[in-house]
């Protein structure tokens, strides 16, 4: 099958969102960070972000039933204090699809806002198509002024068919352990994959697509692995006692967001770990899109036990102790060097 429409649709809605992003990082003022009652960062980015994909994806596949599985609700501008983000958020919005000439976008209200965010209050599951999408996946990053992504997937029949990651901020050149970090002003990539076809990317200011592979190395010595910059997302303690068992030298990549992924997807780096802490529920758009820029990129991703991830089970991802990504070839000796470290942690508790 083709996904074709849905890819093109899905790179304009993410390039779109990575420009509203940007304008908003730019601008970037306490007053743009909302505290939501999980007290994480909601920023008028993400809404707007939500908001933008949801019009485009809408307005360009008007003849395909749309559901969308994301992972902000409208709850919090409902209330007084969010009506002065509102209306940010719709002059964002607003400005953003105007240089976009096919669309008319003046006449987008505040209502519109708040029902293309509410859009994405599906469910998802194992059955039809469902896009999936993490407006702005890092928000700690992105307030930060580090990396983040936009993060868009489609499922169909409960399988990832499709991804794109916007990473506004992340180089185009490699950003792996053995390599300087260059200026930000070659930084903005879009990575891109469709079941059977491989993964791609391209400069978010345009460029054509360049095929990406993962590492072909075997040699954990000369590995080096990415994980959350964020300690409370991921056991960095862990992660760090796996790569001493594997024999890898180089010191962590920390990074925010699915931009680890899109790292992985062209070789920076060779393995990705997170270990969230027990009792943390995993979300599908935290990993849909990535997963699959990897897997088309050569690479493999597995929960820690080494199950494929399933993502048709709704808004959750249920994983056994963690997740992990790396190529086919290191893949047997990284979930050796999991199951050891894990076996391990659990005798000495
Ligand atoms: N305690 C926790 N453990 C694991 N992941 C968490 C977490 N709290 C938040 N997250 C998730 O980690 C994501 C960021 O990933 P990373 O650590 O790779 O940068 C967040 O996405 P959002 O920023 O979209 O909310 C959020 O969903
Ligand atoms: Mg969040
Ligand atoms: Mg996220
Ligand atoms: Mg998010």
């Amino acid at each position: 099958m083709s996904y074709e429409k849905e890819l093109a649709a899905a790179k304009k809605a993410a390039t779109l969102a990575a420009r509203l992003c940007q304008k908003v990082q730019k601008a970037l003022l306490q007053s743009d960070v909302q505290s939501k009652s999980d007290k994480s960062p909601v920023t008028v980015a993400d809404y707007g972000s939500q908001a933008l994909i949801s019009f485009v994806l809408e307005r360009e596949l008007p003849s395909e039933p749309f559901s969308l599985v994301a992972e902000e609700d409208s709850g919090d501008l409902h209330n007084e204090s969010g009506q002065e983000t509102l209306k940010r958020i719709t002059e964002y919005v607003i400005d953003t699809l105007a240089s976009e000439e096919t669309y008319d976008s003046s006449s987008i209200t505040k209502e519109d806002v708040i029902r293309a965010i509410d859009s994405g209050k599906s469910e998802g599951g194992s059955s039809g198509r469902h896009w999936v999408l993490d407006p702005i996946d890092g928000t700690k990053g992105f307030v930060r002024g580090d990396q983040y992504a936009i993060a868009l997937a489609l499922l169909h029949e409960g399988k990832v068919v499709l991804g794109v990651l916007a990473c506004p901020n992340l180089p185009l050149a490699s950003i792996g352990s053995n390599h300087q970090h260059s200026s930000s002003k070659d930084a903005g990539c879009l990575f891109f994959a469709t079941i059977g076809e491989g993964t791609y990317m391209q400069a978010l200011d345009g460029s054509s697509p360049t095929r990406v592979y993962v590492t072909a190395t075997d040699n954990p010595a000369e590995a080096s692995f990415f994980e959350s910059f964020e300690a409370a997302h991921s056991s960095h303690g862990l992660s760090s006692s796996i790569a001493e068992k594997l024999g890898v030298k180089a010191p962590p990549v920390r990074i925010d967001s699915q931009a680890k992924y899109g790292a992985l997807s062209r070789g920076d780096g060779a393995i990705y770990m997170r270990f969230a802490r027990k009792g943390y529920r995993e979300k599908i758009w935290d990993h849909a899109a990535g997963s699959i820029v990897v897997t088309e990129a050569g690479g493999m991703v597995t929960d820690g036990a080494g199950n494929p991830l399933d993502f048709s089970k709704g808004r959750f991802l249920d994983v056994d102790s963690g997740i992990i990504a790396t190529n086919q070839k290191l893949m047997p000796l990284l979930l050796r060097a999991v199951k050891e470290s894990l076996n391990e942690k659990a005798s000495s508790l």
